[in-house]
C-alpha cells in the first residue's frame, strides 16, 4: 500500500521569526513517530533553519529548486549536493511556476530531475496542464509529454524514484481546487501510462495533488484511490491548515 505524503511549498514566503513559530508548531503537532509523511520545502536561505529545527523530528525537508549542474560556474545557482549538506531529502522540480516566469522547458525539467537524484535526493515532479490545454483538451497530451521528457533521460526506473505532482495550473492559487473527479481522473491516467512501462512502479508510485488544497478539501481528495497526498502552497504558511492537511493524509 502506498503512504501518502503532504509536502507544503513555501514558494518565496518567510523570514527567520515567522518560520521559527511555523516550524516549532509543525514539530509539536506532527513531529512524532506516527506522523511521517510531511515535508517541508523552504527556500534557500532558510534551509540551515528548517535543519536545525526539524531535525531529530520525522518531518523532512526539501528545496524549491536545483540546478541541473553538479558543479561549476553557475552564478546564483545551487547544486543539488549543497542541498544535501543540508539534509534536503527532497526537491521540487518542474513546477508550474518555474515552467511559466523562468523559461524551464521539458528537457531542462529532465535534467534537474536526473542531477537530483543522481545525488540522492527525491524529486516532486511537478506536471499539471494551463486553463486554455484543459479547455482544448489535450490535458492528457500535455501532461504525457512532461513525463516522457523525464522518461527519455531518467527512464520508467528513474521516475520508481522520484514522487509526481499533478498541479492544474489553473488550480494554483486561485481557490479554484480541481474537483476530487477531475483530479482522480487525471491521477488514473499518470498511472495506467506509467503502468504500461511497469507495473510494479505505477502501483507503488506516490502522485500528489497540489492546487488550492486546503484543511476544508483535504480530506475529499486524498480519499481517492490515485490520490497520495498533496502539495501544499499557501496553506503550508498557516500551521494549523498544513497541520490539518497533514493529518487528513493520516486518515
Ligand atoms: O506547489 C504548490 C502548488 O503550487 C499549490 O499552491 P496553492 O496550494 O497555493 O494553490
Amino acid at each position: 500500500m502506498r503512504k501518502k505524503l503532504v509536502a507544503g511549498n513555501w514558494k518565496m514566503h518567510g523570514s527567520l521569526a515567522e518560520n521559527k513559530v511555523l516550524l516549532e508548531a509543525l514539530v509539536l503537532e506532527l513531529g512524532q513517530a506516527s506522523t511521517a509523511g510531511c515535508i517541508v520545502c523552504a527556500p534557500f536561505p532558510y534551509l540551515a533553519q528548517v535543519q536545525s529545527v526539524l531535525s531529530g523530528s520525522t518531518l523532512a525537508w526539501g528545496a524549491q529548486n536545483v540546478s541541473n549542474h553538479a558543479k561549476g560556474a553557475y552564478t546564483g545557482e545551487v547544486s543539488a549536493s549543497m542541498l544535501l549538506d543540508f539534509g534536503c531529502s527532497y526537491v521540487i522540480v518542474g513546477h508550474s511556476e518555474r515552467r511559466a516566469l523562468y523559461g524551464e522547458d521539458d528537457a531542462s525539467v529532465a535534467a534537474k530531475f536526473a542531477a537530483a537524484q543522481a545525488a540522492g535526493l527525491i524529486p516532486f515532479l511537478c506536471v499539471g496542464e494551463t486553463l486554455e490545454e484543459r479547455e482544448a483538451g489535450v490535458t492528457e497530451a500535455v501532461i504525457g509529454r512532461q513525463l516522457d521528457a523525464v522518461l527519455a533521460v531518467s527512464g520508467i526506473e528513474g521516475i520508481g524514484r522520484a514522487v509526481v505532482a499533478y498541479e492544474p495550473v489553473w488550480a494554483i492559487g486561485t481557490g479554484k481546487t480541481a474537483s476530487p473527479q477531475q483530479a482522480q481522473a487525471v491521477h488514473a491516467f499518470i498511472r495506467a501510462k506509467l503502468a504500461v512501462l511497469d507495473k510494479n512502479v505505477a502501483a507503488s508510485l506516490v502522485i500528489q495533488y497540489g492546487g488550492s488544497v486546503k484543511a476544508a478539501n483535504a480530506a475529499e481528495l486524498f480519499a481517492q484511490p490515485d490520490i497520495d497526498g498533496g502539495l501544499i502552497g499557501g496553506a503550508s504558511l498557516v500551521a494549523d491548515e498544513f497541520i490539518a492537511i497533514c493529518r487528513a493524509a493520516q486518515g
